[in-house]
């Protein structure tokens, strides 16, 4: 509790924390914001992120001990970011994304029992704790959509469109593209109305303006999970008697084993295991990019469709419509490549012949270039780069074109793109349904408001007056 109590505290700051519970991590997140100001737009930044050790939720089910620690040490360090007479008033929340609704789907009981462990750590601390829960997939969605727009200061409306309400249209929002490990979601305003898909359509008044908001989260297409269901429909393809499958997907010269149990212990793939004949899967990478995306392609149906239009496995999507920003792992696996640029996006071919040139590498070479990038992220990078290039190009129809309108965003100013802001706004009623009242000009803005308005007035009369009544010799000059 050291570090903020020599320090002079700040005046008026109102903290919140939220912790996300993926399926590969927790992090914790300490945001704060100015008392007085809670209910503008753009004034909560993100102040302190902490990353909880093996506390993913398959970590946490198989080390609860190791993820405990790690838990309370991120909880220490919230302590010494919020001041500690503020620590009994500073909410803590706690949302369990796919990861969560994965192993609920698989084993009920465990998820609770997670749940349980978690909550009870969370209830000794300091803090006024108010809940874990599992938040649906269109709750992932638009929290993400409201953290980006949030951020990026869409919410703010110019003061003089108050009075002209007809011109008012939610275009100026962003949309918003998460990847996470165990899921996938796209969140935007569709140009298109009525929401064809009811499912898919949620609706919002914020700072007096109405939204009609589309909405999917794919479970089972995070990145971690499409792998597996790559592997799973490779497998099945393969007439493999041994367990050996040349993987396009991975670097030249690289080798990963795989337990089948592992593989199809998991509710995104139909059980198949037990027609096979071997245990392990030996997988060894071949890096083609082209055939990498063949065999991406087959995990997206797009045989039928029930509405107007749809991105795959049957699931509606209007025509995609305004500026998107893609975050979380798109983030990480384009900002690996550097494919990220703080202005312009870069061209949909160029990221095409990046990542197809990546996958060629040997896999000795690429590991002796960056030793430092974890083994597991640094050996998937391939098939990552390919699936995103698959889920957006085919799965959700970006084009050539429409990919200049995607922004991969890391951090928008200091706080980091994803859910959790989202969510803890939402929670702490910091967005108003009502546009707040504007304050009243002060009386040095309202007398400068004055003269300038004259002055204008004066120079539009003078004007007026030289163009009508231009004197009689000037006038007689010119014949
Ligand atoms: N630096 C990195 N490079 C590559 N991949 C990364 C990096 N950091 C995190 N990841 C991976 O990116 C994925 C997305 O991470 P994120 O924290 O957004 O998802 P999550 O919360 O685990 O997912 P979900 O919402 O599906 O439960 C995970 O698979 C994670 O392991």
């Amino acid at each position: 509790m050291a570090v903020s109590q020599n320090k002079p505290l700040p005046k008026n700051i109102k903290y919140g924390i939220v912790l996300d519970a993926g399926s590969s991590h927790t992090n914790l997140y300490v945001y704060a914001w100015p008392a007085e100001k809670e209910n503008d737009t753009g004034v909560v930044h993100q102040v302190e992120v902490c990353k909880v050790e093996g506390l993913g939720i398959s970590g946490y089910s198989q080390d609860t001990e190791k993820a405990g620690l790690s838990l309370q040490q991120c909880m220490k360090r919230a302590q010494e970011v919020v001041p500690e007479q503020q620590h009994g008033e500073t909410p803590v929340y706690l949302g369990a994304t796919a990861g969560m609704r994965l192993l609920s789907l698989q084993n009920r009981s465990i998820a609770d029992r997670v749940l349980s462990a978690v909550e009870k750590t969370l209830h000794s601390s300091p803090f006024n704790f108010q809940g874990a829960r599992v938040i649906s997939g269109q709750e992932e969605g638009a929290y993400g959509w409201i953290t980006i727009n949030y951020l990026l200061g869409n919410f703010r409306q110019p003061g003089w469109l108050n009075f002209l309400p007809h011109l008012r249209s939610s275009r100026g929002t962003s949309g918003a593209l998460d990847l996470g490990g165990a899921s996938t979601q796209i969140t935007f305003v569709p140009d298109q109305e009525p929401i064809e898909s009811q499912e898919n359509s949620l609706h919002f008044r914020l700072y007096g303006k109405n939204y009609n908001v589309y909405t999917h989260s794919f479970l089972c297409y995070g990145k971690d999970q499409a792998l597996r269901l790559k592997l799973a429909s490779d497998l099945q393809a393969s007439s493999t008697r041994n367990g050996s499958l040349l993987d396009p997907c991975f670097h030249p010269g690289y080798l990963r084993i795989m337990n089948i149990s592992d593989l199809y212990m998991n509710p995104c793939i139909a059980n198949g295991e037990q027609q096979l004949p071997f245990t392990q899967l030996h997988l060894q990478g071949n890096g083609d990019y082209q055939r990498c995306r063949m065999t991406i392609q087959k995990i997206f149906n797009t045989s039928h469709c029930p509405y107007s239009s749809c991105s795959f496995n049957g699931i509606f999507l209007p025509p995609l419509q305004g500026e998107f920003g893609a975050f979380s792992a798109f983030y990480f696996v384009m900002n690996f490549l550097n494919l990220t640029t703080e202005k312009n996006p870069v061209p949909l071919d160029k990221v095409t012949s990046t990542v197809e040139r990546f996958c060629s590498r040997p896999w000795h070479e690429v590991k002796a270039e960056f030793p430092k990038i974890k083994e597991k992220y640094l050996s998937e990078y391939c098939f990552s780069g390919t699936y995103i290039l698959s889920l957006l190009e085919n799965g959700y129809g970006f084009t050539t074109e429409k990919w200049q309108s995607i922004q991969f965003l890391g951090k928008i100013g200091s706080s980091d793109a994803g859910w959790t802001l989202g969510y803890m706004l939402n929670l702490t009623n910091m967005i108003p349904a009502e546009k707040p009242p504007t304050r009243p000009l002060s009386h040095a803005s309202y007398v400068g408001l004055m003269v300038f308005c004259s002055l204008v007035l004066v120079a539009v009369l003078l004007l007026g007056w030289l163009t009508f009544h231009k004197p009689k010799c000037l006038q007689k000059g010119l014949i």
